[in-house]
């Protein structure tokens, strides 16, 4: 065991949102070390995968402002590691016409002035030849949109944060937190005291917030990340300008289906479903459950005639859903020295840098560059719980 070493800040979890938080406090000069469970890089928690959707598009206008500073960051993270990490394509939104989801969207795009085409359905067979916009259904680009290169991004965030000084420790797992003015980290291998901890573990939250005495209202799910082969070769390839797509809810489902374009894997697109079976993250690989690859068989034998309607490829990653789907980004609410990442809820990559900004202001007590009232704990009111 090593000796017990003293950091400004202690970041636990090398996912995504924990890269990113490492990486804006070694930009404000704070001595910080960055701690993962597994040996770097791994696929057993959120953020690992070749590609994920950037996009502006959402339900809510929080998270379409909030895009608008994540797509700065990212191209300034490009420029400074030199390497490429986005790829415009659009992204595809279908829906039922004028309510739910699909207006809601719409809405934000317009309000916020995001480029958007809306596509008429004469026009949208002109366009996107291969897909079939069921009957009753709207369908819109948001031109901003595209392909994030997730692992490749996650590579460029650590080495920048190493290259400014910071100190990544991989393979070492958080066995204990001690709250107080000094927080005490007792890992697999050393002892560590930091002014403040910031605690982004993903699937595994609950499981560090116990030592805390604190529990969130999260639930982890397994996804199936499918991919279809084509039955013609570069017929949805993003060469070929195929974009991103979403459809808020269909004749299969309620909860959304969306898909990537041809790209990592040649001839084959990732289409997945935004919702799984409960897992126990370090069990993940024992939940069994394929109703969601039931649903989108389905739905890719209706909608997606240029694929084979049977995954070709089955990788796996984990969400960490909140009850609203909202992220939380706050203090832990006994401790102000211990700062909360979590609940993601399948869609916070994108968000990355912005996250990173956040979670690195709340640790130094400075005033947030968002409102961060939709991401506050005190939401949940009786959900969340005290684990002692
Ligand atoms: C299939 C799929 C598709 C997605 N698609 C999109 C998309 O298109 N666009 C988008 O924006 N988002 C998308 N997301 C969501 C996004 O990937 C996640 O929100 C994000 O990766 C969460 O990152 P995280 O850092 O919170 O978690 P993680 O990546 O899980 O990181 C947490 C880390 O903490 C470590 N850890 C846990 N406990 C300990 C401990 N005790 N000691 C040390 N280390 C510990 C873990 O090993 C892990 O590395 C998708 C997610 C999935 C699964
Ligand atoms: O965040 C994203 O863009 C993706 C697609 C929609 C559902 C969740 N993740």
């Amino acid at each position: 065991m090593s000796t017990q070493q003293d950091y400004d800040c202690v970041v636990i979890g090398a996912g995504v949102q924990g890269s990113c938080t490492a990486y804006q406090l070694v930009k404000q000069n704070k001595k910080t070390l960055l701690l993962e469970q597994f040996i770097l890089p791994h696929t057993r928690g959120s953020s690992h995968g070749q590609t994920r959707i950037i996009r502006k598009a959402y339900e809510q206008d929080f998270y379409t402002r909030m895009m608008e500073e994540c797509y700065r960051q990212w191209t300034q993270l490009e420029k400074d590691a030199g390497v490429q990490l986005f790829r415009q394509t659009g992204l595809l939104v279908m829906g039922p016409e004028n309510h739910g989801d699909y207006q809601l969207f719409k809405d934000t795009l317009q309000k916020n002035k995001v480029p958007t085409v809306i596509l008429t359905r004469d026009n949208f067979k002109q366009h996107i030849p291969n897909v079939i916009l069921a009957e009753g259904d709207g369908a819109l680009v948001d031109v901003t949109a595209g392909v994030l290169f997730a692992d490749r991004a996650l590579k460029a965030v650590q080495g920048q944060f190493q290259k400014l000084g910071g100190v990544i420790r991989d393979n070492e797992r958080v066995m204990e937190i001690k709250p107080g003015s000094v927080v005490k980290v007792t890992t697999s291998k050393g002892v560590y005291r930091a002014r403040s901890v910031v605690i982004t573990a993903g699937p595994w939250t609950n499981r560090l917030l116990a030592h805390t005495g604190f529990q969130l209202p999260l639930e982890v799910v397994k996804i199936n990340v499918c991919y279809w082969r084509e039955k013609t070769p570069g017929t949805y390839d993003v060469k070929q300008r195929f974009p991103c797509f979403l459809l808020t809810e269909g004749a299969e489902t309620k909860e959304h289906i969306y898909g990537l374009p041809s790209n990592e894997y040649p001839g084959l697109v990732k289409i997945c479903y935004h919702m799984g079976a409960k897992t126990d993250p370090d069990y993940r690989d024992l939940q069994t459950d394929k109703s969601d690859i039931d649903i989108l068989k389905r739905y890719v034998a209706r909608c997606m005639p240029g694929l084979i309607p049977e995954p070709a490829v089955v990788e796996s990653c984990m969400y960490t859903l909140t009850p609203d789907r909202h992220f939380v980004l706050d203090y832990h609410p006994n401790y102000s020295n211990i700062i909360i990442g979590a609940g993601f809820s399948g869609h916070g990559f994108k968000f990355g840098p912005v996250i990173g900004k956040l979670l690195c202001e709340l640790s130094l007590g400075e005033v947030p560059s968002f409102d961060l009232s939709p991401f506050r704990i005190g939401r949940f009111q009786s959900k969340t719980k005290s684990a002692l």
